[in-house]
């Protein structure tokens, strides 16, 4: 597993008390919604919502993703073959279908919808899967001197099942001894840091192949800073 060499200096796009300060106001939005369900851990703050999107509007997602989806890609200098297997695509965030999906999962967690990446959509098929990683960039690897300034640590990770595999493809925390089963509709949401802002390295998860039917997943990553304003052309 990475591990990162600590930290010298202090980083402002890696910043601990902005990062606590995000945790403590998640889970407090989350813990306060009867509809959210937490899974009760020591050593990480995860959390369900069931039925968050209906079967239309799960098809309607799955449809996109079948017209646009290419092989996933990693970050560069990450790459390693069998790594991440499925199939992806960018989902357009100003796609009024999107939009109001992106909206209400935002609400639920109280961030601010342009602090998200663009939304992902995933397609594995039999056999595919997205091995054990960390979804936080570690600010030791190269790619961070790009993905730092662009918006700065992923904080939530907010992930929707659109489907049910009929075997495989459960989303799996093995330092946490969790799996958690594709339904269609449920929402799971993580605070990739731990609650003092630091990097919990057990968030470490695997989406798990497929050995039966076929798997969709939206993800939408959070980042620490204003990902929209600071990545769009000051010209447009
Ligand atoms: O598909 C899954 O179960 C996990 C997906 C995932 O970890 C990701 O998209 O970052
Ligand atoms: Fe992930």
């Amino acid at each position: 597993m990475l591990e990162d060499t600590p930290i010298k200096k202090f980083d402002a796009n890696n910043d601990p008390a902005k990062l606590a300060r995000i945790g403590v106001h998640v889970t407090k939005r989350l813990n306060a919604n009867p509809l959210v369900q937490q899974v009760e851990h020591a050593d990480a703050q995860l959390y369900l919502y069931q039925g968050f999107l209906s079967k239309a509007d799960c098809k309607t997602l799955i449809k996109k993703i079948d017209a646009d989806a290419v092989p996933s890609t990693l970050y560069k200098g990450t790459e390693q073959a069998g790594f991440r297997t499925s199939y992806s695509c960018h989902l357009n965030r100003w796609d009024t279908f999107v939009a109001k999906v992106e909206a209400r999962m935002s609400d639920v967690l109280g961030i601010e919808n342009d602090y998200a990446e663009t939304m992902q959509g995933q397609r594995y098929q039999v056999g595919q899967e997205f091995k054990a990683h960390h979804d936080f960039f570690h600010p030791s690897q190269n790619y961070w001197e790009q993905e730092g300034p662009s918006g700065g640590q992923r904080s939530w990770t907010a992930m929707i099942f659109l489907n049910e595999p009929e075997e495989g493809g459960a989303t799996e925390f093995p330092h946490l001894g969790l799996g958690v089963r594709p339904q269609a509709g449920m929402m799971l949401m993580w605070n990739n840091m731990n609650l003092d802002g630091t990097l919990n390295y057990k968030t470490l998860h695997t989406g798990t192949p497929v050995a039966k039917g076929v798997k969709h997943v939206i993800t939408k990553w959070y980042r620490q800073n204003n990902w929209l304003e600071i990545n769009t052309p000051k010209d447009s």
